[in-house]
Formats: C-alpha cells, sequence, structure tokens
C-alpha cells in the first residue's frame, strides 16, 4: 500500500454491511444437523433460532440466503463501490467470517461462480474499454500481499519476501516496497491473483479442506489522467480475504496450525477493537494493536467507501460462532468513513511517467540538433596507392572511428525511443485501443447501467422496509382511538407486555453476550497455556542445547516494535546487571567474597536485584554409583566431595551460567 493523501473536505459515510449464508455442506447435512439461519432478503434481516430462549434479529444493509450467487452481490453492492473506485475515491471490501464460511469463495470464487475480485477486474477493463478517447490515459497496477502469522508478505515477489509497514497513525500506515505489477487487460490480473494465491499459506482443518492461514489483501490502483484538464485521478482498491476466526476444539488444531490460530484469532480479535472504538466513537482507536489493523486503517474510520461481508454457516453446532459474527457486523454499521476523491497526489505513477516519457522526448530533440549542428567529422578519402603505409593505416582508422560514432549515436538514440515505447506501452492510451473496444459493446454498458439502477432501488427498498418496521409500532399506539376505558387499558396492558417482553429479550442478549465473552476467554486462556507449554518446551530444548558461549547473545536480543523485527543491542549499550568477574591472569583475582550480591563494594552500584527467581530444580541428581568391587576395604570417597555442589558455586571458577530463557518465562500460565 503506497502512502494515500489525506482527505481535504470529506462527507461522512457508513461503512455498507452485507450478510452472506451460504448452504449446509454435505457434511453438515450427512451429520444432520438443523438450520438456525433465516434470510429476508427483502429487509435485509438475518434471523436465528435460538435453542435456549428467544430468536435474534439483525438487519443490515443487504442479506444474501443460501441460493444468492456471487454476480448478484457483485451488481447490487459492489458494482457502485469499485465505479467509485475508477472515479478516484479508495474503496475496500472485506469478507469476515467464521473459518469454512465462504470467505474465499465469495472473493475469490469458486468453479463457475466466479468470485469478487475477478469480476471487479473485469470491470474495471470494461470502464477502461469503454472510456477510451485521446484525452484519457489509464494506468492499472496490482499487489498483492498476505499477513502470516504477524509477517507481511508480498506474494507477488519471488520469495514471498518480507515486508515492514511504515507510517504513523496520524499520517497512515504504507507499505513501501510492496511489489506493484503493471496490468493491461483483466486476464494478466487474474493470473496475478492466481500466482500470488499459489505462495499463499493455507492448511487443512476439521472445519476446512483447504483454510485460509493467512489474511490476504490484494490492492489495485487506477490511475486515470485527462489531457484537457491536466488531472490525474487516482483510486486505489482493497479486496480483502481475512483468514477465519476458529475454536481450537472444533478446527482440532496443533502444533504450526495452532500457532497461526492463535494469530488470526489475535488480529481477528484487534480488528473487533478497532471496530468497537469506531462504532462507539472512541477517542482512541486502537489501530496500532496489529498489523492487520494498520493495513486496514483507511477501510475503517478513514479515507475510503467500505463494504464488510459477513459469511455465516446455517447449521445448528455453529449457533454461537454465527451471533457473534452478526454481532461483529452489526457493530460495524455504525463506522463513519470519510471517503474523499483522490485528485493530483504526490505519488501518481502516471505522472512520474508522463514527465519522463517527456524528458526522454526533449533528449531526442537536444541530440538530433546537436548532430544537425554538429559538422560531420572529415574523413579523409580513401587511401590511393601512392599514400605511404603509415597514412593509409591513419586514413582507415579515422574511417572505422567515425563509423563507430555514428553507430553509438544512432543507437543511443534507437535506445532513448525504446524506453520512451516501453513507458509508453504500460500506459492504456484511449482511441489507440489494440483490441481494448472488441469486448465490449454498448448494449453492455447500458445493462450494466441498468443494474446499478435496479440495486439502488432494490437498497432504497430494504431501507424503506426497515424504516416502515420500525414505525410500525409508534403509528399503532398514535392512530389507536379508544371508544371505552377497558379498551385503552387493554391496549396499554398489551403495549406493557411487549415492553416488558423486550426487556426480557435484552436481558436474555446481555446475559448470553456474557456468556460468550466468557466461553471466548476461556478459549483464549487454553489456546495461551497450549502455546505457553510450547514455548516452554522450545526454551528447555534451547537451554539443553545452546552451548554457553552464545548463550549472553540470545539474551541480549530486543524486540523493537517499530521496525518489527529482533534487533541485538551492540554490546556494552546496556547497563551490566552483575558485575563481571575476573579471570586467571587479570589484573584482580575472583572470590566468593567479591561476587556475592552482598559484597560491600558492589552495594552502593547494584540496587536492584535483577536476578531471576530462581526455579525448583527440574534436574534430578542420582547419587554416584559405587564401584561394584570385591574389595571390603575400598577407599572411601571424602564427604566433602560428595556432598551436591549447588549449581551456582558450581560455576565460581569459570564464567557464571547466564540466565537461562526458561527462567525468563517463569511458571505463567503452565498447567
Ligand atoms: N455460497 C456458497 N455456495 C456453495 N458452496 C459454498 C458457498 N460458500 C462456501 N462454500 C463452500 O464451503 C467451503 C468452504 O469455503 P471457503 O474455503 O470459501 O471458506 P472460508 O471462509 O474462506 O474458510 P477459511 O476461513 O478457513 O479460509 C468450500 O468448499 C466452498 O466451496
Amino acid at each position: 500500500m503506497e502512502k494515500s493523501a489525506r482527505p481535504r473536505t470529506a462527507l461522512n459515510e457508513c461503512v455498507k454491511v452485507v450478510v452472506r449464508c451460504r448452504p449446509l455442506s454435505d457434511r453438515e447435512k450427512n451429520e444432520s444437523y438443523e438450520e438456525v439461519v433465516k434470510v429476508w432478503p427483502e429487509r435485509g434481516a438475518v434471523q436465528v433460532y435460538n435453542p435456549k430462549g428467544q430468536d435474534k434479529l439483525f438487519t443490515y444493509d443487504a442479506a444474501y440466503d443460501c441460493s444468492s450467487d456471487t454476480k448478484t452481490i457483485y451488481d447490487e453492492m459492489v458494482r457502485p463501490l469499485v465505479a467509485s473506485v475508477l472515479d478516484g475515491f479508495n474503496g475496500c471490501v472485506f469478507a469476515y467470517g467464521q473459518t469454512g464460511t465462504g470467505k474465499t469463495h465469495t472473493m475469490e470464487g469458486n468453479g463457475d461462480d466466479e468470485g469478487i475480485i475477478p469480476r471487479t477486474f473485469r470491470h474495471i477493463w470494461a470502464h477502461i474499454e469503454n472510456t477510451a478517447s485521446p484525452d484519457v490515459t489509464h494506468l492499472v497496477s496490482c499487489s498483492y500481499v498476505e499477513l502470516y502469522l504477524e509477517d507481511v508478505r508480498d506474494l507477488l515477489s519471488k520469495e514471498c519476501k518480507k515486508l515492514t509497514i511504515r507510517g504513523q497513525e496520524l499520517n497512515g500506515f504504507y507499505i513501501p516496497e510492496m511489489t506493484s505489477i503493471v496490468c493491461k487487460s483483466a486476464s494478466e490480473m487474474v493470473r496475478l491473483m492466481r500466482a500470488g494465491n499459489r505462495n499463499r499459506a493455507s492448511g487443512r482443518t476439521d472445519m476446512n479442506e483447504h483454510s485460509s492461514r493467512s489474511h490476504a489483501v490484494f490492492l489495485v490502483t487506477v490511475e486515470t489522467a485527462h489531457r484537457s484538464t491536466n488531472r490525474i485521478r487516482v483510486g486505489k482498491l482493497n479486496l480483502v480475504d481475512l483468514a477465519g476466526s476458529e475454536r481450537q476444539r472444533k478446527t482440532g488444531a496443533s502444533a504450526d496450525r495452532l500457532r497461526e490460530a492463535a494469530r488470526i484469532n489475535q488480529a481477528l480479535s484487534s480488528l473487533g477493537n478497532v471496530i468497537s472504538a469506531l462504532a462507539e466513537n472512541s477517542p482512541h482507536v486502537p489501530y496500532r494493536d496489529s498489523k492487520l489493523t494498520r493495513i486496514l486503517q483507511d477501510s475503517l474510520g478513514g479515507n475510503s467507501k467500505t463494504i464488510m461481508i459477513a459469511n455465516i454457516g446455517p447449521a445448528s453446532y455453529n449457533y454461537d460462532e454465527t451471533v457473534t459474527t452478526l454481532r461483529y457486523a452489526h457493530r460495524a454499521k455504525a463506522i463513519k468513513n470519510k471517503p474523499v476523491r483522490n485528485e493530483d497526489p504526490k505519488d501518481a505513477k502516471l505522472r512520474e511517467y508522463q514527465a519522463e516519457i517527456e524528458r526522454l522526448r526533449s533528449l531526442i530533440e537536444q541530440r538530433k540538433a546537436i548532430e544537425k549542428r554538429k559538422k560531420p567529422p572529415k574523413i579523409r578519402s580513401k587511401a590511393t596507392p601512392q599514400d605511404s603505409e603509415e597514412e593509409t593505416a591513419s586514413i582507415e582508422s579515422e574511417h572505422i572511428l567515425a563509423e563507430s560514432t555514428i553507430e553509438q549515436e544512432k543507437t543511443k538514440t534507437e535506445e532513448l525511443e525504446h524506453q520512451i515505447r516501453a513507458l509508453e506501452d504500460r500506459l492504456v492510451q484511449g482511441g489507440g485501443g489494440k483490441d481494448l473496444l472488441n469486448n465490449l459493446n454498448e448494449s453492455q454498458v447500458i445493462l450494466q447501467q441498468r443494474h446499478m439502477e435496479i440495486a439502488e432501488r432494490k437498497k432504497r427498498e430494504i431501507e424503506m422496509q426497515q424504516k416502515i418496521d420500525l414505525e410500525e409500532e409508534t403509528t399503532a399506539i398514535v392512530t389507536n382511538t379508544f371508544t371505552t376505558l377497558q379498551q385503552e387499558v387493554d391496549h396499554k396492558t398489551q403495549r406493557l407486555k411487549r415492553c416488558l417482553a423486550k426487556y426480557a429479550s435484552l436481558r436474555e442478549e446481555m446475559v448470553e453476550q456474557r456468556e460468550a465473552h466468557d466461553s471466548e476467554r476461556r478459549e483464549q486462556e487454553a489456546l495461551q497455556a497450549a502455546l505457553i507449554a510450547e514455548l516452554r518446551r522450545r526454551l528447555l530444548l534451547a537451554d539443553s542445547f545452546v552451548p554457553d558461549a552464545g548463550r549472553p547473545t540470545v539474551m541480549r536480543l530486543r524486540y523493537n516494535d517499530d521496525a518489527d523485527t529482533w534487533e541485538l543491542p551492540p554490546s556494552g549499550a546496556e547497563p551490566l546487571t552483575v558485575r563481571p568477574v575476573s579471570t586467571p591472569g587479570a589484573r584482580r583475582p575472583a572470590c566468593l567474597a567479591v561476587e556475592g550480591v552482598d559484597a560491600p563494594r558492589r552495594r552502593a552500584e547494584n540496587l536492584l536485584d535483577l536476578r531471576p527467581l530462581p526455579l525448583p530444580s527440574t534436574v534430578r541428581h542420582y547419587p554416584p554409583q559405587r564401584p561394584q568391587t570385591t574389595l571390603t576395604k575400598s577407599v572411601e570417597v571424602p564427604v566433602a566431595i560428595k556432598k551436591e555442589v549447588p549449581v551456582e558455586s558450581r560455576r565460581v571458577s569459570g564464567k557464571p551460567r547466564p540466565p537461562s530463557a526458561l527462567h525468563r518465562l517463569g511458571t505463567a500460565g503452565v498447567r
């Protein structure tokens, strides 16, 4: 992601939230799970049957049931957003949901059901072809990154190199070294997407055969220059396929899958915190908490038009996760963004290319002018038989020199012309369209416009329906006239009952939310315990096998949060916690009195005792085996030697053993 221009004057626009429910999977059908989700597309509502209490009803900008296809979602919701991107706005479409609910299916597609990402490519190129004119120039470039285990990886680079997110909350975050490839057609973009997908981390879990183990962001940048106005508009579109939230007991994750799951859930929880903070208009939004929220900063509460697609499954055994996703999505509805058209931003590549083409053209002109002014090198006529041998040789060498100078000049000019052609080739100039206008005809454009109009009308219908539902109650009260007192009492009793029912349902909701929160916490604790156990195993291995010599270096490693790397501070930069002991041959001798913490000469310097707390010994000391000998009067080993020497003092003669990594970890979290 490149640094985006900050908004100048912006109108607030809420994040649009869409819910899509997938059909029951074969496995769910075989295990005879009930369907607990009912979608009301015409109301934009989703109802979830609650086995323990009242049903839950949530309303959104749109809701799609299991019979709907991605084409409908694209035409009704995403098409207007992509049209805005082509007009110079930033846009973001992100799919969120529990693992195995169809996020990748929605974003990338599956078989005949083409996903949102390839549909976007076709839409962009249809627009470029349709607006082709000598006045307009387009430049389309793509990048593809994934966030895997808190590493940002470039999916379009050869070795998926790790990238660093730069910037600050105030000016926005960006990824400067991300590969950006200029594309000339929709099929080229699809090829890029597929190449990136091959590099993407995925794996098998009990919930999904091909589960995405990373959050992926496909960034499309469309730059449009108008020659008549000399203005450049830059629209950036983030297409995000998040990894799914998952519960360890359902996915059966262990080892690497467990580590991935922990990171996925951590990033999603940070995303949830950002959404909550924005929805509640909190003064602090914790974007810095994870890389995912840094990448999505502009899309959530910033300069962008955003659509969230919440994917859910209908099976009863996923009731808790479905309700959590729906609550999450409902909260996101309140987020207000401030989109503005990006006009003439500093980092527009198109401007750079145009300037470079101009510079190369003027260079060629200059060369041509100089060549014209230059007198052609005086070349003597060919050697005659009367010329001496020396003269003949000099004339020939002059000839060769002149020819090579002319040749060099020619190649240089050709090189410059080639560079211009290469740059121009990257730009899609209107009118010069090779096979541009072949694919799309007028009627298709009209059809697309009609689609947008229908979608707009449908959206308004849903909004109206939701308003009507909301106002129905109030209107009934106002319009009711009562002929008898009893009638009024009955009506008011009915209202009271309804209010009490609502109150009860809210209380129930509160209890459920608390339970959900508790169960999530328990899940996180279990995950944390499993991870710490794994970490302790690794640290034990490190303590047992990393040689003493390398230990101090390892212990000096510090994590730099900003640069997002482990760093080794230069030696001597840190204050010493323990005074170094003298070595044999050194000026001062080492003795126990000097090395002890309470040594008088040490007291003034070490006010804090920074040594790690001792852990109970994990090593069992076996008594030395008595040699099996027939001698009755064996030589007794002196008691002083047999006595177990404490670990600390055993090392006094040499260097003290540096604190083990296990000491630093302590016993926290281990069961
Ligand atoms: N709307 C749908 N219609 C038919 N099948 C679907 C639909 N949505 C998802 N599926 C099927 O469900 C399975 C899981 O889908 P997918 O891999 O897209 O889930 P996901 O949410 O991306 O999972 P994860 O988070 O683990 O990557 C796939 O086999 C997919 O074909």
